[in-house]
């Protein structure tokens, strides 16, 4: 049913879920509409990270954490070039920016980059309505006369064809081959450079976070940033010592086309191979495993994973709706690691090969370094591969 504003002030924006359910709130940042998959995710920083973070393309995000925007943005933490998130729902309205290393203010922020805001909704209600029916799919609408047309807006988001079966890695991956040599940030001097001759890896952009490439090159990588629709020829003729499969957004499966081919290309060499998250997927599929829907996925920088190899756990970062059922895993494919949550795959690697990947993000650091020893692992891999 359709709630009520919650505040008297004007309401701006609405977000009109599939089911019928519409809540109205206050918009900031682009104005206009937009249609796409809900979900929510309950990190309690980074939003800006979230925004940028090319996985989260035909999806918009529900913060969980009230305060969002109240350190403003900066060019350092962007993931991508533009935000890719299609809008972001959030308790709060954002507040001025206080933080000395802030640039900008979210909403002129978002507003530069066509993408909606609306804050003043009920979060926590959305969080249980999400849990409950499954990541619904809904419409965003922000328009400062407040004008709505609901019915249209349900009809849009009950018309949407949803992200099963959508391939969005072609559209967020680069158009052309580039090297990456920025390693992490450190205090004092922020962001450095890698120098002299490294591993040669060549990383696969699905939708690549920046600070993947960052971790790559900090264990010494010298990496190669391939399309997504790269092929086994095309990588190989790198020569590379290391192949990196990288996250991204929209279904494996339909991803897996392209990637497939390509990944069994590879492993037909005797390859260190590791993959984050949706390259975590690609793998697993590669290996004939299968991939399936979650119902409502793991968005959040709190998230419990256990290394059933040394029993110990790490705090992580997670952005995935789809999961390897690990139920498929063929023989002599191991499974490295589960959620502590539900017990869902999060971690794969063949039997006796360098061949590992992970459904959660090593780089986005909310353990905070609980999950680095993954670059080292694919680092050291390449050096005894060299050694030997
Ligand atoms: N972060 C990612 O790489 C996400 C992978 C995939 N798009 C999923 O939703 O499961």
């Amino acid at each position: 049913m359709p709630t009520k504003p919650e505040s008297s002030v004007k309401a701006t924006a609405c977000l009109a879920l599939a089911d019928g359910t519409v809540f109205y709130g206050h918009g900031f940042g682009a104005t206009g509409e937009t249609v796409a998959e809900l979900v929510f995710n309950t990190a309690m920083t980074g939003y800006q990270e979230i925004m940028t973070d090319p996985s989260y393309a035909g999806q918009v995000v529900t913060f969980t954490f009230p305060h969002v925007g109240n350190v403003g943005v900066n060019p350092e933490d962007d993931e991508t070039g533009e935000p890719v998130a299609a809008g972001m729902v959030v308790k709060w309205d954002p507040s001025e920016p206080s933080n000395w290393r802030a640039t900008e203010d979210l909403a002129a922020w978002l507003a530069k980059r066509g993408r909606i805001g609306i804050g003043g909704i009920d979060t926590r209600r959305l969080t249980r309505e999400i849990r409950q029916q499954g990541a619904p799919h809904v419409a965003l609408a922000h328009d400062p006369e407040g004008k709505f047309d609901i019915a249209a807006l349900v009809a849009k988001a009950r018309a949407w064809s949803g992200l099963v079966g959508l391939d969005l890695a072609k559209d967020v991956t680069c158009a052309q081959s580039y090297r990456w040599d920025e390693t992490r940030w450190a205090w004092p001097e922020g962001y450095g450079k890698r120098t002299g001759d490294g591993f040669r890896v060549v990383a696969i952009d699905y939708g690549a976070k920046r600070n993947i490439l960052r971790c790559l090159a900090s264990v010494g990588c010298d990496v190669t940033v391939l399309p997504a629709t790269a092929t086994a020829e095309e990588v190989l003729a790198h020569e590379p010592e290391g192949v990196f499969l990288s996250n991204g957004p929209g279904d494996p499966a339909a991803t897996g086309d392209y990637a497939v081919p390509m990944i069994k290309g590879v492993l037909a060499r005797d390859l260190p191979l590791f993959g984050i998250c949706l390259g975590h997927q690609m793998l697993a599929l590669a290996l004939g495993a299968k991939t399936v829907k979650m119902n409502h996925g793991h968005h959040g920088a709190n998230h419990p994973v256990k290394d059933l190899e040394t029993g110990k756990v790490e705090i992580t970062s997670m952005n995935h709706g789809f999961t390897v059922d690990s139920q498929t895993l063929p023989a002599g494919v191991k499974e490295t690691h589960v959620s502590l949550f539900d017990g869902s795959n999060c971690g794969i690697r063949i039997a006796d090969r360098p061949v590992f990947s992970v459904q959660y993000h090593p780089e986005a650091s909310p353990g905070p370094q609980d999950s680095f020893y993954l670059f080292e692992r694919f680092a050291e891999a390449m050096r005894a591969r060299r050694a030997d």
